[in-house]
């Protein structure tokens, strides 16, 4: 491809294209931790600015959340020059208040993954990295994504609800929480449940790239007592209206987002720089191949 794509969309449960955008081409990058979960669809805005987009568990939603490669996914995007990406993740609500239908963008994450899914570009390079993560997401894009989200919400004119500064509790799945378990994330402070923010973010933060996340919720997951509690079926209920929602605020938020960037290129590229003092040993004297892929800002294949 001739042009660089520099925003990517991943799209989670029941957003599995931006058919509302023009389509130009599939790609398919094999990248050193191999293919991602589907060919990238490279579409373009009315603008005519590029957008990359990945569907999370391929678009026949064939990958479990444990088996998602996401170092792979965020390697393709990064090779293709994605600086920036907005994920999508259906989730349940873990507060009354936060509806199914509503809309989120949350501040902070609680792992309770379980370890089976690798979380760090640098195994077995032989070079320690340690990124911080305090903010898992990039604040200064999330900070504007609030506004800009709010405003593609009333423009679609379905009354869908936004809110931020919430705290997302990532598990491993694929089964849902108990009553027990969600009750417990209730009192650690969690507003939110899902299944796949991590290791995408930690992945996203390490190869430079500004990330947020627009989380969309499908349920009240298990601890409201006396109610049933989340089955397949109830998510699936709502998915196609929070796709389509989904959907028109990609689109929106994307248009504003590169129309900023021609004067203030910045608000994309917030985490340029953000490894340069992660290393645990000097990175120009590390030649290897998968880092010099992933970071080429640090590194050369052998
Ligand atoms: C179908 S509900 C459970 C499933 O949906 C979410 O996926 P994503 O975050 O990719 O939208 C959740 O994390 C589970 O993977
Ligand atoms: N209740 C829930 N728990 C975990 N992941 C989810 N994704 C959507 N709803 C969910």
């Amino acid at each position: 491809m001739s042009e660089k794509v520099s925003v990517g969309v991943i799209g989670g449960s029941g957003l599995y294209n931006l058919g509302n955008l023009t389509f130009v081409k599939h790609v398919n990058p094999e990248t050193p931790w191999g293919f991602p979960s589907s060919p990238i669809a490279i579409s373009s805005l009315p603008s005519g600015a590029l957008v990359a987009f990945l569907a999370r568990h391929g678009v026949d939603h064939s990958i479990s959340p444990s088996a998602i490669p996401s170092r792979a996914n965020i390697a393709a995007l990064k090779s293709l020059g994605v600086r920036t990406i907005i994920a999508f993740s259906a989730v349940g609500s873990l507060r009354e208040e936060i509806a199914p239908g509503d809309f989120v963008l949350p501040s902070q994450l609680i792992d309770r993954t379980k370890g089976v899914r690798p979380t760090t570009f640098f195994d077995g390079t032989g070079l320690v990295a340690h990124a911080g993560f305090s903010d898992p997401y990039s604040p200064r894009l999330a900070a504007w994504l609030a506004g800009a989200v709010e405003e593609a919400l009333k423009d679609e004119g379905r009354g869908v609800k936004l809110w931020t500064g919430k705290t997302l509790v990532v598990m491993e799945g694929p089964q849902f929480s108990t009553r027990a378990e969600s009750l417990m994330y209730r009192q650690w402070g969690g507003d939110l449940i899902g299944m796949t923010a991590l290791p995408e973010a930690k992945l996203a933060r390490e190869a430079e790239i500004s990330f947020a996340l627009i989380a969309t919720s499908t349920d009240y997951d298990a601890w409201r007592p006396h109610e049933a509690g989340v089955t397949a079926a109830e998510v699936g209920k709502i998915l196609k209206q929070n796709a389509e929602t989904s959907r028109h605020v990609a689109a929106h938020v994307i248009e504003r987002l590169l129309a900023i960037a021609d004067t203030d290129p910045a608000l994309l590229s917030e985490e340029a720089g953000c490894m340069q003092f992660g290393f645990m040993a000097p990175p120009g004297s590390h030649k290897n191949a998968a880092l010099a892929y992933i970071l080429p800002e640090y590194f050369q294949a052998p």
